[in-house]
């Protein structure tokens, strides 16, 4: 709290506060951008050193300052940076700070944890302090982010380096039930940080939201937010500010697409990518592992690795918000003996915060979808991050890994692949990413299936997961825009579903269809093995093990499970998974099993001579057992069986639409009371997000952004229908019959 200063006081304040604006606008030759120049005749971007970019300027002499107070900054700021012990400037902020001072639009790009939220923090400061911005003058800057964790952090270091100044500034994101009080406020903010769906929000439904004198915009994770994902909701923002404004765009991995830029009305923007001469693309402190993994050792492969790693940080990236669920429950009933936590996009907001905090704080595992991949900045270093699921691509690698290893700390990254997804290794390669690849340990390996299966028995609602969980990750497979190297045909689907624990593996429509057509059109790659992708697969991971980055720092000392030895193993098993033709065998084979009908035991007669299958069989009418070697008495009693349970099967139809019925009745009364949940972003793919928003939009004007909740609807009512659907009235009958014999057995 501050003490309330006299009048003279703060005369004298305001008078020295200009003669310093007045220094600073002096030192600084000020260029506000053309307000009536032509969005679409951009000039070529012109590729700029990170020092001694403005000749001739006057405020050349800043352009190589390698310290925040050789800046010609505010005093509140620089004292601010000074507390918060931010004095040695970084590249990005050496190289834009200059631009972003004059007032220029800026592309920056920089490696994961260089810096790049000062580098924009302080622009927005010192224009609005330049500009005398108080209370009466509204909306001076808008800060956007794609997520609100990552929201939420760029609000905490603009509390730290804005604390002397007397700006007042707000954090709208969504998954806040204050909306109402937001709305009463939000007209007295100078400085906005958001994400897109609540700034919309906002500019649709707050009376009088005024945002015309807006001075200067950032998008943070620029690229994300010009991706399809949320081109809607920015096209819908930006046509609501003012053309004359300065725009800062920031990003690991930036958009250098005309058309983005052509979208936000960049005026002469200034490209400064100060790390793009650089050997790597990611932090030189980052030491990178990729591993070939099969899909139904996946969790075995990550079980031991967290058993082996109880001392460490470890931030574990899955594909969607219920393999998230799923692997959390399941391995905190384990007990691995390390604190395990969970983040997705469906959790509620404050719950969101917490984890993240926590995780701050403590050494633990966290599991978390991509809504941690962009941005956040652990407080104390993750010491691993783990990819169990293959990124999207390689700006999400890249964002992923970049968790670790910020600013001057060092950090470690392991990348599960599938033996199908080996041609991300090459794409990695080409974006200058520096990774070490390396096989599996396989008698280091915990299997943790057998303790999977049993505990699914234990817990229903833990099958539940397992089901949903194996459904969600074959379907991001499946909507993967990359076919090089996600291919769901490649997968081993059955085995997959028994490493989670599953008894059965549960049905999933759009594969049945695939494999039908599948199993016709690949009979071929069974007779020319020679061409199938398997040569390609082996020849790229000898190129690969040929790395000139490979360091051998990390197979003695820093992943225990990898060992080259057993190469012949893993190539076995790679060429096992990419031919297909094989697996849908194998899967008839399995079915054949699951329908086993009772009888198959093998029987004897009295002179010791096997009976025929199905000879024997249970009267189940009469509770006895019954040799029914007539086969009109045969014919009957099979009749009599398929007539029950075609009844028993309309029977359990009914409770579950009853359940159904229920669950959405339940669900249609939570969203009502307005129980916001939230989206996991990875569950669905940009074109289907796009599809949401545009229904969401129709209907109810409910809003979006990262974290809507739209995905999970979705998802229950497809998981809903597959789970109601799922078991048939063949697998019904079969199931019915294999508990009769084991019964009888
Ligand atoms: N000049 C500096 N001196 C000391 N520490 C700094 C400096 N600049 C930034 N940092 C610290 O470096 C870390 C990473 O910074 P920041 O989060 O801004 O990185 P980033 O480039 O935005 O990363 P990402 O691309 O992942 O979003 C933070 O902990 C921040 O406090």
């Amino acid at each position: 709290m501050r003490r309330p200063k006299s009048k003279e006081f703060r005369k004298q304040q305001r008078v020295s506060e200009q003669e310093e604006i007045n220094l600073l606008n002096s030192w600084i030759q000020f260029q506000p951008p053309d307000s009536g120049s032509n969005p679409m005749s951009l000039p070529p971007l012109p590729k700029t050193s990170p020092v001694g970019l403005l000749e001739g300027n006057t405020y050349s002499r800043y352009a190589g300052a390698s310290r925040f107070d050789q800046f010609p900054l505010s005093r509140k700021t620089k004292d601010a940076l000074r507390e918060a012990k931010f004095v040695v400037t970084t590249d990005i902020q050496r190289a834009a700070l200059p631009h972003a001072l004059c007032g220029r639009d800026i592309l920056g790009a920089a490696k994961t944890g260089s810096g790049k939220t000062l580098t924009f923090i302080i622009p927005v400061l010192e224009k609005l302090y330049r500009e005398r911005w108080g209370p009466e003058d509204g909306v001076g800057s808008i800060i956007i982010s794609p997520t609100r964790e990552l929201a939420g952090q760029i609000f905490d270091v603009l509390k730290d380096v804005g604390k002397h100044h007397n700006f007042s500034a707000g954090l709208l994101i969504g998954g806040r039930k204050d909306v109402d009080m937001e709305k009463e406020r939000v007209n007295e903010l100078n400085i906005l940080i958001c994400t897109p769906g609540r700034l919309l929000q906002h500019m649709d439904e707050t009376p009088n939201f005024d945002c015309s004198q807006m001075q200067i915009l950032v998008l943070d994770e620029a690229d994300r937010i010009l991706d399809s994902g949320f081109k809607k909701e920015l096209n819908a923002i930006i046509s609501q500010l003012p053309k004359r404004r300065q725009t800062l765009l920031f990003s690991a991995t930036q958009t250098k697409s005309i058309q983005d830029l052509a979208r936000l009305s960049l005026k002469d923007p200034e490209y400064l990518s100060v790390h793009e001469e650089s050997v790597t693309a990611t932090p030189s402190l980052l030491k990178q592992i990729v591993m070939i993994v099969p899909l139904e050792q996946k969790l075995d492969m990550l079980w031991s690795f967290i058993k082996s790693h109880l001392q460490s940080k470890i931030l574990v990236f899955l594909s969607s918000c219920k393999q998230v669920k799923f692997v959390f429950e399941a391995f905190k009933k384990l007990h691995p003996g390390i604190p395990l936590k969970c983040l997705h996009g469906r959790m509620k907001q404050e719950r969101r915060m917490a984890i993240y905090s926590e995780f701050c704080e403590k050494r633990s595992v966290l599991f978390s979808t991509d809504v941690a991949a962009r941005g956040l900045d652990f407080n104390k270093a993750v010491d691993w991050v783990v990819q169990v699921d293959c990124p999207e691509n390689v700006a999400s690698y890249i964002h992923r890994v970049g968790r670790t290893a910020r600013y001057k700390s060092g950090g470690k990254s392991v990348l599960f692949l599938l033996p199908s997804e080996m041609q991300m290794l090459e794409k990695l390669k080409a974006a200058k990413v520096p990774v070490h690849f390396t096989k599996p340990r396989q008698e280091r390996l915990q299997p943790v299936s057998s303790l999977l299966a049993s505990l699914l028995v234990k817990y229903p609602d833990l099958q539940h997961r397992a089901q949903r969980a194996f459904i969600t990750y074959l379907r991001s497979i499946h909507i993967q825009k990359d076919k090089d190297i996600f291919d769901v045909m490649k997968l081993p689907i059955n085995e997959y579903s028994a490493s989670l624990g599953l008894p059965m593996t549960p049905k999933i429509r759009f594969l049945n269809q695939k494999i039908k057509s599948k199993a016709v059109s690949t009979k071929s790659v069974l007779v020319e093995p020679e061409d199938s992708s398997e040569k390609n697969v082996l020849e790229v991971s000898r190129n690969i093990d040929t790395d000139p980055f490979k360091d051998e720092e990390i197979e003695n000392d820093l992943f225990q499970l990898a060992d080259s030895a057993n190469e012949d193993k893993v190539k076995s098993s790679e060429i096992e998974e990419i031919i297909p033709a094989t697996r849908v065998l194998k899967k008839k084979k399995l079915k054949i099993n699951v329908h086993r009908p009772v009888g198959t035991r093998v029987v004897f007669d009295d002179e010791g001579n096997t009976l025929p299958p199905l000879a024997r069989i249970a009267d189940t009418q009469s509770g006895k057992e019954a040799l029914l070697l007539d086969p009109e008495q045969k014919a009957e009693y099979y009749r009599r069986m398929r007539d029950d349970l075609k009844k028993a099967d309309k029977e359990d139809k009914l409770i579950e639409r009853q359940r159904l019925r229920e669950k959405r009745i339940k669900q249609k009364m939570k969203w009502k009371a307005g129980n916001e949940e939230e989206e996991d972003q990875d569950d669905n793919s940009g074109s289907e997000r796009d599809e949401t928003v545009n229904r969401r939009h129709k209907k109810n004007k409910v809003y979006f952004d990262s974290d809507s909740e739209e995905g999970e609807r979705n998802e229950i009512s497809g998981n809903a229908r597959t789970s109601s659907g799922a078991v048939t009235l063949e697998e019904q009958e079969a199931l019915a019959l294999k508990l009769l014999n084991s019964m009888h057995s």
